[in-house]
């Protein structure tokens, strides 16, 4: 780890509908020119010259093909894997507060109720005991999660063990969320469910590190950065990462795919994205390039009014 002097805080992009634009914030976690093994170790470098940041009530998201290496760099911003080359540093307040929830529940939660999962990450903060039920509720009711304590976590359904996983984690007073591909295995309406709980955290100071492929999950994201055999292959805006920089040929079709990152990076566009070129297609320009389905239908009745 290197020393606190060298995190700066930084101006970053918020998207969040409440605020947009430039904002200073704390950076919780920085990577500099890091290199990382393999979880596994061995001689592999799986990760090669990563700058990464993220700050509190920032949503980064961290998308790539199969293999780009998401996962590895999750494990290395929770503390779970060394670099091999590079510097790591975690701010002191944010010590200790780094949770990562993993794509497959039933890997991660150890507790046999829903009450017990929650009070295990309290006990390790050292919570009284007569603390402990307030707590455990304060943290469902964050993710919106309305089961009874007691319920058997096996009766969970799988967006509800993320819920679970994520309440688990605000409850261990966690200031940087680190979800690895938290709806791959999902349903749409859990899906949906972990997606706006997760967003609403954002919004309440958490910062939040997501890794996808799912592009239609990312619009909201204050930045994207794309994995790319181990590399940072983009870092920027949803908007030019689904429709390549303002002014240079803004085609997500034909063409100009290539200067279209997300298509460059084999990943699909998102459907608003989609979308709007259709529409495009069909002599319909909108003023504005929409990234999410809200948005897009914010653009399209603009062109009814
Ligand atoms: N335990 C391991 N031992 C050796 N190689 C590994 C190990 N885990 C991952 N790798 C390799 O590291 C690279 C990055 O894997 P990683 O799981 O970080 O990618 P990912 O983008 O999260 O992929 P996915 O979307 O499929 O989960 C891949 O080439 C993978 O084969």
């Amino acid at each position: 780890m290197i020393p606190l002097s060298k995190l700066q805080d930084g101006d970053q992009r918020v998207n969040n509908g409440k605020r947009k634009g430039a904002v200073r914030v704390r950076t919780w976690i920085a990577l500099e020119r890091i290199a990382a093994a393999p979880p596994g170790g061995g001689e592999d470098v799986v990760l090669q010259g990563i700058d990464f940041r993220v700050g509190a009530g920032e949503f980064v998201a961290v998308v790539g093909v199969n293999g780009s290496g998401k996962s590895t760099l999750l494990r290395v911003l929770a503390g779970l894997l060394p670099v091999a080359e590079g510097k790591a540093a975690t701010h002191p307040e944010a010590d200790g507060a780094v949770r990562i929830v993993f794509q497959n529940p039933d890997a991660q939660l150890i507790g046999e109720t829903v009450y017990e999962e929650i009070a295990f990450g309290l006990e390790q903060l050292g919570v009284p005991t007569e603390e402990m039920p307030e707590r455990v509720r304060l943290a469902l009711r964050s993710v919106g999660l309305d089961v009874p304590a007691s319920t058997p976590v096996e009766r969970l359904s799988g967006g509800q063990k993320q819920l679970l996983g994520i309440a688990g984690a605000l409850a261990a007073e966690a200031r940087v969320l680190l979800l690895d591909e938290p709806t791959s295995m999902l349903d749409p309406v859990s899906k949906a469910s972990v997606v706006d709980t997760v967003r609403a955290l954002r919004d309440r100071g958490l910062a939040v590190v997501w890794s996808t492929q799912a592009m239609d999950e990312v619009g909201l994201a204050d930045r994207i950065v794309a994995l790319q055999d181990g590399r940072v292959a983009f870092e920027g805006t949803p908007e030019t990462f689904f429709y390549g920089e303002a002014g240079k040929g803004d085609d997500a079709h034909g063409a100009n795919d290539g200067g279209v990152p997300c298509v460059a990076l084999g990943l699909r566009l998102p459907y608003a994205v989609e979308t709007a070129h259709r529409l495009r297609d069909h002599g319909v320009r909108l003023t504005v390039r929409p990234v999410t389905d809200d948005q897009l239908l914010e653009a399209v009745a603009g062109l009814c009014r």
